[in-house]
């Protein structure tokens, strides 16, 4: 059986600065299979965000094809491709992006309202991803009345509510002290191994970094690292 979720090959994306070509991302392949929980790494503008941005279909490539579940992306229309986002694709950011107006069961909700889920299922839902991350008596609260955890946490169960074929997250634990950072790595570990829900996340944190099962390390908007293929020592 072909596990392959996401498999992108020789992608590129180019920004003009001053007139001069500069590679955000350069010629990159990169092969994710179901059950992954990945760490992308690299210094400041080695291309982290970019990717995330190509892979998740929220920007395009200047060259180069991304497959998602046997889907070509980059030959998707507009419309297609915000489908096809909604459909596969959870979405984590580092700022948390939660809807201010919105209770943090509304948050999650409104992604399943989006793609036509009835009531009844909706709210089957909802009670099984909160109590994933273990929020089943904050549903009623804004996201002003909630820590930067809670937060996060929330997110990640919008992120989820779609049943997507993976999750990318940028920078998740950026703005999380140590101890949310540590119970949210521990729910999207759980998640992986218990549902082996695919992550995908970019960071700094060391912490995200001991935890992932493998790391993929970014210079320039190159891969010059992937612990996926190192030779292990006989
Ligand atoms: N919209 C844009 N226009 C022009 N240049 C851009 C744009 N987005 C990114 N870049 C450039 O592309 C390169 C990669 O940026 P990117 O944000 O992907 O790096 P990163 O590894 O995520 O950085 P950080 O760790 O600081 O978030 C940088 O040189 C950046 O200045």
């Amino acid at each position: 059986m072909d596990n392959t979720v996401i498999d992108a090959h020789n992608i590129s994306k180019i920004y003009n600065k001053e007139n001069i070509p500069v590679y955000a991302v350069n010629n990159v392949h990169l092969h994710v299979e179901k059950g992954e929980f990945t760490a992308l790494v690299g210094p400041s503008g080695s291309g982290k965000t970019t990717l995330l941005n190509l892979i998740g279909g929220l920007d395009l490539p200047d060259e180069g094809s991304i497959t998602i579940n046997g889907e070509d992306i980059t030959r998707m229309s507009p419309n297609e491709l915000i489908d096809f986002r909604l459909k596969n694709i959870g979405f984590v950011f580092q700022s948390f992006n939660l809807i201010p107006v919105l209770t943090a069961k509304e948050n999650v909700e409104f992604i399943m309202q989006l793609q036509g889920i009835d009531l009844g299922k909706r709210e089957q839902r909802i009670h099984v991803l909160f109590d994933q991350i273990g929020l089943s008596d904050k549903l009623e609260s804004r996201p002003s009345q909630l820590s930067g955890g809670q937060q996060q946490r929330v997110a990640v169960a919008r992120a989820l509510a779609s049943k997507p074929k993976f999750i990318l997250a940028d920078e998740p634990t950026a703005n999380l002290d140590s101890q949310s950072a540590n119970n949210l790595l521990d729910i999207m570990y759980k998640l992986n191994q218990e549902e082996h829900m695919t992550f995908l996340f970019s960071t700094h944190d060391q912490r995200v970094i001991d935890r992932a099962k493998r790391v993929i390390t970014l210079v320039d908007g190159r891969i010059v690292s992937d612990t996926a293929s190192q030779i292990l020592p006989a």
